[in-house]
């Protein structure tokens, strides 16, 4: 079954990897195809992952095809496609710099351009929630803003896209604008951008900005 979308989906935990955004096992990614969600498999690292590998699981996580335990967080990736209509794909990452935001527990202001850009607020940051069940969803749904990027308390980034190419591209671009947002404020008392600046930036990016035909 979906043997296009593993291919897919596993060239996307290569990316992630590319990126420097996951390590040997750590992260995981999943896609949404009608009422089936295909994940990463629990604790195999990156370089062993084969598109045969990933699970395939109906939305109450019963398995539908695989031969591997999927991802500890599937729980957690189910609730929130449940619970989020325009959900497609969902991305869990330890990625560098927006975890260190998310120890030092503080939600990341809206210190640069491409961070209005591509989020348009503040990334917000959770409660913490025990790693493997649907705790961490809840806790995802009690903050999450439009940007569909969730700072997971003590443990990393959650991200939630509308293809698999909006997930890769916010876990790519959060992880710029955390290592923006560290250095910055390690000079300065950074001064976050106006709100409606920050608004007129999003939608310009939004509607009009690469090919857009707004
Ligand atoms: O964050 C954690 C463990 O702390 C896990 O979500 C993650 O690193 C990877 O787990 P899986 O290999 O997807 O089961």
């Amino acid at each position: 079954m979906y043997e296009e979308m593993r291919k897919q989906l596993h060239e996307a935990h290569l990316t992630l990897e590319k990126y420097g955004l996951v390590a040997y096992t750590s992260g995981n990614v999943s896609v949404k195809v009608n009422e089936h969600v295909i994940i990463k498999p629990s604790g195999v690292p990156y370089s062993l992952l084969r598109p045969e590998d990933y699970v395939v699981v109906d939305l109450d996580g019963n398995i539908i095809e695989g031969n591997k335990k999927p991802s500890i967080d599937t729980a957690t990736h189910l609730h929130l496609y449940r619970g989020i209509e325009w959900a497609k794909s969902i991305i869990h990452t330890h990625s560098t710099f927006a975890t260190v935001w998310a120890v030092a527990e503080k939600p990341i202001p809206v210190l640069c351009t491409a961070h209005a850009d591509v989020f348009g607020e503040e990334i917000p940051l959770s409660e913490y929630a025990p790693v493997g069940s649907e705790a961490i969803a809840k806790a995802v749904f009690k903050v999450l803003g439009k940007s569909g990027v969730v700072l997971l308390r003590k443990h990393g980034v959650m991200v939630v896209g509308s293809s698999l190419d909006d997930a890769i591209k916010k876990a790519i671009f959060l992880e710029e604008v955390a290592r923006i947002a560290y250095f910055a404020q390690m000079m300065t008392v950074p001064v976050p951008l106006a709100k409606d600046e920050v608004e007129r930036l999003y939608l310009q990016y939004h509607t009009k900005y690469g090919q857009n035909k707004g």
